[in-house]
């Protein structure tokens, strides 16, 4: 994938639940090697978003263009309380069709939990579950990549991880799109979008400023 090259295109997207409108024609351009913020308040259709964009839900119209695999962090991890880390990853290793698990492993690393691999789910602290759910949304080198609220649980030196990670993603010629309704760090990013009033807003930056919704 070159970088620049859009691997995500959104055209109008609408999604009302019960007539109650939610997204009122959301347009978004994402590109290779992106790393692109969207924050709106609670309720602002964050999630709804996604889910249209993941194809877990249907637009009532507009049209979502994607190329390229697809990797997704969702809000609430996909995780098996009796399994182990371990077990995730070959799980996942068979479900991506994935020859080895060195890059999981290397993402581990990364984020400085290679030590638990035997453990399992229900013994993980919520960070720590948080970690994994990151993993697994990684591990097959997805060129689109959707989070949301990734980094829900990290202590501090892991939040710093996330974004060195995510900066390495991008220069890998990855397209991130990460979602919060907190704060972002907006330096980090390359764009920042606010989700408000059902409309997509590019949100001046100025220099390091910390946003918030
Ligand atoms: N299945 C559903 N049926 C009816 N209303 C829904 C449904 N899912 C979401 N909503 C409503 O749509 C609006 C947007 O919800 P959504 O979860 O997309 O927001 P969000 O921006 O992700 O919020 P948060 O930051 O709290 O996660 C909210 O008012 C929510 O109550």
């Amino acid at each position: 994938m070159l970088a620049g090259e859009p691997v995500l295109r959104i055209r109008d997207v609408c999604k009302s639940y019960r007539h109650r409108p939610v997204l009122r024609g959301v347009s978004l351009d994402l590109r290779a090697g992106q790393l692109v913020g969207l924050v709106g308040e609670n309720g602002a259709g964050k999630s709804t978003l996604l889910r249209i964009l993941v194809g877990d839900l249907a637009a009532d119209s507009g049209v979502v263009e994607r190329v390229g695999v697809l990797g997704s962090c969702p809000q609430d991890a996909v995780l098996h309380q009796a399994f182990s880390v371990d077990q995730h990853l070959r799980f996942f290793q068979a479900a991506y069709g994935l020859d080895s698990l060195d890059r999981a492993f290397e993402l581990l690393e990364q984020l400085h939990f290679s030590n638990y691999r035997r453990v399992r789910v229900e013994a993980l602290s919520g960070g720590t579950r948080q970690k994994l759910n990151l993993v697994l949304a990684l591990m097959h080198d997805p060129q689109v990549l959707l989070l949301d609220e990734p980094y829900q649980g990290f202590d501090w030196e892991t939040y710093l991880r996330f974004w060195d990670l995510a900066a390495a993603l991008r220069d890998r010629g990855c397209a991130v799109l990460v979602v919060s309704h907190l704060a972002y760090d907006a330096s980090r990013l390359d764009t920042l979008y606010r989700l408000q009033a059902g409309v997509l807003q590019e949100t001046q930056q100025t220099g390091s400023e910390v946003v918030s919704v």
